[in-house]
C-alpha cells in the first residue's frame, strides 16, 4: 500500500497568528512542505504572505473549507501529492472555520493522507479580553492535538493561569505549548500520529462574521492611516492587508483594537474587513479611508491624477 502523507491541520480564532506560526514553520523547519490555505474574504491575504517562501501552495478560495468545499480540498490534496510529493501537507483554516467536518472528513474518506495532528492557535490576549468562549472557538480547541498558546507577552503569568484552566476544561487532553509569535520548536507540532478519532459532526455551520474589501492604487497619508486604524469601529474585529504609503507597501494587521504595520513587498492597497454586521457601516469605513488616499500617484515625478480603487 501506497505511504500516506502526513497532514497537519492549523486552526484557531480570526488573528489569533495562524499565518505567523506558518511563517515561523517555514523559516525554521526544513522539510518539504505543501499548504493549503482556506480565507475568509474576498481577497487571499494569507496566500500573499506566504507566497514569497519557497514552498507550494494552493488557495481554496472564499468559502468555507469546514462546510462547502470538501470535494474541491480532496482534489487539491491530490495534485499536491501528484505534482510535490511533499513530506507534509498543512491547512491554515479561516478563522471563522469549525474544524470538526474537516477532520472527520480527512479522516474518514481521504485515502492518500494521514491526519497527523490538528494546531489550534488561541490568542491569549482575546482570552482575557473576550472570556466567554464562542462556540466557533470552542469546537476548534476540542479538535486540537496540540494548542498553541499565542501572544503570551501581552498578558501577565496569572492571567495565563487562568486561560490554560479553562482550556483544560474543554480539551483535557492537548498538550498547551506558550509563544510569542508562534516561536515553536516545528518538532514539537509534526510526527504527533493523531489516534483521536473524531465523530461526525452535529451542526449546520452559520458563520456569524461578515467581511468586505477594499483595492486602491492611490498612495495613503501615513498619519491618516493610523489615524483611520486607532479609531476602527468597534464591529471590526479583524482587518488585514497591504496598504501603499510613499514610504513603500505595508502589511497591515488589525486584532481587537491592536494593529501593526510591517514592510512588506507588495504593490498596490488591498484591504479586508471582518466583524459582526460591519456591511452597515462599510460605506463609513471607506469613506475615511479615502479621506487618507493622497490625490496623486507617484512615478518618477509628482504626478496629480485622482485616484482609481476598487470597492468589493
Ligand atoms: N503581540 C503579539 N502579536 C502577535 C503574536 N503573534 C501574532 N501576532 C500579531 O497578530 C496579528 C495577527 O496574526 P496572524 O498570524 O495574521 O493571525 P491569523 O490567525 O493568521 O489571522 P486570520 O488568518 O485572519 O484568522 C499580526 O499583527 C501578528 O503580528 C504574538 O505572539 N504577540
Amino acid at each position: 500500500m501506497a505511504v500516506r502523507t502526513p497532514l497537519t491541520v492549523i486552526t484557531g480564532p480570526l488573528g489569533s497568528g495562524k499565518t505567523t506560526l506558518l511563517r515561523h514553520i517555514l523559516d525554521t523547519f526544513p522539510k518539504k512542505i505543501a499548504i493549503l490555505m482556506n480565507e475568509f474574504g474576498e481577497i487571499a491575504i494569507d496566500t500573499k504572505i506566504i507566497q514569497g517562501k519557497n514552498v507550494q501552495m494552493a488557495d481554496l478560495g472564499g468559502g468555507c473549507v469546514c462546510c462547502s468545499l470538501l470535494g474541491e480540498f480532496e482534489a487539491a490534496v491530490n495534485e499536491i501529492i501528484d505534482n510535490v510529493d511533499p513530506d507534509y501537507i498543512i491547512v491554515e483554516t479561516t478563522g471563522v472555520a469549525e474544524p470538526d467536518a474537516l477532520v472527520f472528513d480527512i479522516q474518514e474518506s481521504l485515502q492518500r493522507v494521514r491526519l497527523d495532528g490538528v494546531i489550534t492557535v488561541i490568542d491569549a490576549d482575546a482570552m482575557i479580553k473576550y472570556p466567554s468562549v464562542g462556540h466557533t472557538t470552542r469546537i476548534q480547541i476540542e479538535a486540537a492535538d496540540t494548542i498553541v498558546l499565542n501572544k503570551v507577552d501581552l498578558v501577565s503569568e496569572m492571567e495565563l493561569q487562568t486561560i490554560a484552566k479553562k482550556l483544560n476544561s474543554i480539551n483535557e487532553t492537548a498538550a498547551i505549548v506558550h509563544t510569542v509569535r508562534g516561536e515553536v520548536d516545528p518538532e514539537l507540532l509534526f510526527g504527533i500520529s493523531r489516534e483521536k478519532v473524531q465523530p461526525p459532526p452535529q451542526h449546520v455551520h452559520q458563520p456569524e462574521f461578515e467581511s468586505f474589501s477594499y483595492s486602491s492604487s492611490a498612495i495613503f497619508n501615513r498619519q491618516c492611516f493610523e489615524e483611520f486604524a486607532d479609531s476602527l469601529e468597534p464591529e471590526v474585529y479583524r482587518a488585514k492587508g497591504f496598504v501603499r504609503f510613499l514610504e513603500g507597501v505595508y502589511l497591515f494587521n488589525f486584532v481587537a483594537g491592536r494593529w501593526e504595520l510591517e514592510l512588506f513587498p507588495q504593490e498596490a492597497t488591498e484591504l479586508v474587513f471582518i466583524g459582526k454586521d460591519i456591511r452597515m457601516i462599510k460605506s463609513e469605513i471607506i469613506n475615511r479611508l479615502k479621506l487618507c488616499e493622497q490625490n496623486f500617484v507617484y512615478t518618477n515625478n509628482i504626478e496629480s491624477t485622482t485616484p482609481k480603487h476598487r470597492e468589493n
